[in-house]
């Protein structure tokens, strides 16, 4: 098959594609048309102006919002209609644009509530706390201290979460998403309120998720750090794709210029 605007399709192994996928709110067409493919193994960014339907994009994907229209399948199964858990179950994991961490919960603790999708024991005793083998717990807990450490914030897993800093509640949220051993992980504007240092320090992180074969799908305004990590870009305007293309492409792109020179807070 042949690309479509710039993308050469063949030949690719996507682990998720869009297919004509919409969203309605009432009389607003807040997704409108959406189709791409992500590459398993890559880092594929998703950017476009306030408002131009992003968010949606994630909730479709994740489960968090039905689709008015279209398929989206992942690892070879449409999911659209699935329920959120049944979709984190076969491989996919997400953080938010607004952290959710739980309060009164240390940092180890989160990581470990994200571990118990994959347990044995399942969600329900994550949530309820029904007891877990002794041998599942230490599983678990071993696992969610590598993550830590995977995101340098091992020396905080005894802190309760909320009270962390931002740049270290990222880090706790992403570890949180990667306990679940996903093989897609959805990172919704990972460097939302974080300072130049910390969004380096976020740009390293995800790149080392990538390494170590976890497929990342990112929505984030900060054009650096997108053109810094991605393989692929997808532009959304008003709901629909305006572009899809690689980092260098997309930056010369006339039509994307036009639409971020025409926003107050262009990049
Ligand atoms: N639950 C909802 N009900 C009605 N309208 C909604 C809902 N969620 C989003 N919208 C509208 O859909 C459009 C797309 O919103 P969305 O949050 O997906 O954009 P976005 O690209 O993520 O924006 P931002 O960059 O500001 O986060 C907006 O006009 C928004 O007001």
């Amino acid at each position: 098959m042949s690309g479509e605007r710039g993308v050469n399709t063949a030949g690719r192994e996507p682990i998720l594609s869009l297919h004509g996928v919409h969203k309605r709110f009432g009389g607003l067409h807040a997704v409108n048309d959406v189709s791409f493919m992500v590459d398993a193994g890559s880092i594929k960014a998703v950017i476009g102006p306030n408002g131009a339907g992003k968010t949606t994009l994630f909730n479709l994907i994740a489960g968090n919002l039905p689709v008015s229209a279209g398929t989206i399948s992942f690892r070879g199964q449409e999911i659209q209609g699935r329920k959120t858990h049944q979709i984190a179950r076969l491989g996919m994991a997400r953080t938010f644009q607004n952290i959710k961490l739980f309060h009164g919960m240390t940092a180890l603790e989160c990581v470990m509530v994200g571990r118990h999708v994959q347990s044995r024991s399942g969600f329900f005793a994550g949530m309820f706390s029904l007891p877990l083998t002794w041998k599942e717990e230490r599983l678990i807990r071993a696992r969610s201290m590598e993550l830590l450490e995977l995101m340098q914030i091992a020396d905080l897993a005894d802190t309760e979460a909320t009270s962390l800093a931002f740049g270290q509640q990222r880090a706790v949220e992403m570890a949180r998403a990667l306990a679940s051993e996903p093989k897609l992980l959805l990172l919704d504007e990972p460097a939302a309120g974080l300072n130049i240092y910390e969004t380096a320090e976020v740009a390293r992180l995800i790149s080392a998720i990538r390494d170590m074969g976890i497929t990342v799908l990112l929505v984030e305004h900060d054009m650096s750090l997108v053109m810094d990590i991605s393989d692929e870009i997808v532009v959304l305007s008003f709901g629909a794709k305006l572009a899809e293309d690689t980092p260098p492409n997309i930056q010369q792109n006339a039509e994307v210029i036009k639409i971020y020179l025409g926003e107050d807070d262009a990049a």
